[in-house]
């Protein structure tokens, strides 16, 4: 068992296999889901000026309760023509400046306006500002509004935007080439031959980093043969930050990964961890790649996926904490002391409570389908009761 590696000591040394990619300066439309390489500062006020938040009319709080004269009109995009005189109010519309000296709005279903005349009928603003956002409420010109190393998700381009960017400084997109190994495999809906299977994992880890800025190759399948997956191997090296191999990871006569691994002129970094699923994973470079190899159970790979090659693509591309984030919830149900190697239970989170997923054998794919988080129980960990804490990890 002391052969095994322990989990974060792995993640550790897979990230330590490769520096993270270049980064691009690219327009913001292209951004999306990248990790910036660069801290955003806000390049303006926001709102540069205070504006109306409500359609209505802008007075001066001191002139109230009215009733007002009617001194011009402001709509967004334009500045008002000239200040607010006493006992002045002006037509303003939501997004629009208000006039210097005025401080406050009047919503139009509180007023009638009749010609040049405007009275109060409902309640007036109760304080000065009211309908009022103020300059810089949002942020001010200066502030720090992302930092490097952030993901760049809707709202975090939204605010990088409205703080003056056009363009950003992003980390790389790694180029990620998936092989599938096995004789049993076949094309997804294609008709199978006794002892053969349709090739889940291929699409199952392309599906998995859709959402990563990668550049991914379809998933290839690949015969167990060790000289072909060798020369695969050393062509793709050439053309890929990273090659995820899934299958062919543990100790039959028919699992080459690692003898394909050394033909192809690499080296080994590590291999076999402290985890279940996922004991058998490989990880070792060729050249400027780094190979990973995953078991190929399909639980197996999802999970080491989870923990090893989304991690890893994320730091490539960039990414300041590219490691998933351990969360804790109660228990719906009690659960077992932990066993020799660390357990990645296949879990539903519901409610804020976790249970397992029925059927933890890591070569069944139907817990996938509902499985939302991995519960996290350590080595020789205690029983828990049901209500008691148990840490996990949520996955998409
Ligand atoms: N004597 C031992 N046998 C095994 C050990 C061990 O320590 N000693 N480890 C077991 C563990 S743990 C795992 S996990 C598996 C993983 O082995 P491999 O990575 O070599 O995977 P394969 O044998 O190629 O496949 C395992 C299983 O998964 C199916 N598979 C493979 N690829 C796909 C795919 N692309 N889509 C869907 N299903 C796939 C394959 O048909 C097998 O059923 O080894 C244990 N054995
Ligand atoms: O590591 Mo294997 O993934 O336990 O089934």
């Amino acid at each position: 068992m002391s052969a095994l590696l322990a989990v974060e000591e792995a993640q550790a040394r897979l990230l330590a296999l490769k520096p993270p990619l270049g980064a691009d300066n690219i327009g913001v439309a292209q951004c999306a889901g990248r990790y910036l390489a660069q801290d955003v500062v806000a390049g303006r006020d926001q709102p540069a000026a205070a504006l109306s938040a409500m359609d209505g009319y802008a007075i001066r709080f001191a002139d109230m309760p009215g009733p007002w004269t009617m001194a011009g009109e402001v709509a967004a995009g334009t500045a008002p023509a000239h200040a607010l005189g006493p006992g002045e109010a002006i037509r303003i519309f939501t997004g629009a400046m208000l006039p210097d000296n005025a401080d406050t709005v009047v919503v139009q279903e509180n007023v009638i306006a009749d010609g040049a005349r405007l009275t109060l009928t409902g309640d007036g603003p109760a304080s000065s500002g009211r309908h009022v956002r103020a300059r810089a409420s949002d942020f001010a010109a200066g502030a720090l509004l992302l930092t490097a190393g952030c993901r760049l998700s809707p709202g975090a381009l939204a605010a990088a935007i409205m703080g003056g960017a056009g363009d950003l400084i992003v980390g790389g997109r790694p180029r990620v080439a998936i092989l599938t190994t096995g004789d049993e495999l076949v094309a997804p809906g294609r008709a199978l031959a006794p002892g053969q299977i349709p090739d889940s994992n291929g699409t199952m880890l392309a599906a998995m980093l859709a959402a990563e800025p990668a550049d991914v190759t379809l998933p290839l399948r690949v015969r167990d043969d060790r000289s072909v997956l060798a020369n695969i191997l050393g062509d793709m090296a050439r053309r890929h930050d990273v090659i995820v191999t899934v299958g062919g990871a543990s100790v039959g006569d028919h699992d080459h990964v690692r003898g394909a691994l050394d033909d192809a002129g690499g080296q080994l970094d590590f291999w076999k961890i402290a985890m279940r699923p996922g004991k058998p994973l490989i990880a070792g470079r060729i050249g400027d790649a780094i190979l990973l190899g995953l078991p190929g159970n399909p639980s197996s790979a999802f999970v080491t996926a989870t923990l090893f090659l989304l991690p890893l693509v994320r730091y490539l591309a960039g990414a300041a904490a590219p490691l998933p984030e351990v969360s804790q919830a109660p228990l719906a149900v009690s659960l077992g002391p932990g066993g020799a190697r660390r357990d990645y239970l296949r879990a539903r989170l519901d409610k804020g409570l976790l249970t397992p997923c029925d059927g933890q054998d890591s070569g069944q794919t139907q817990p996938l389908i509902s499985a939302n988080a991995l519960i996290v129980r350590d080595i020789g960990a205690a029983p828990r009761a049901a209500g008691e804490l148990a840490n996990y990890i949520a996955i998409a």
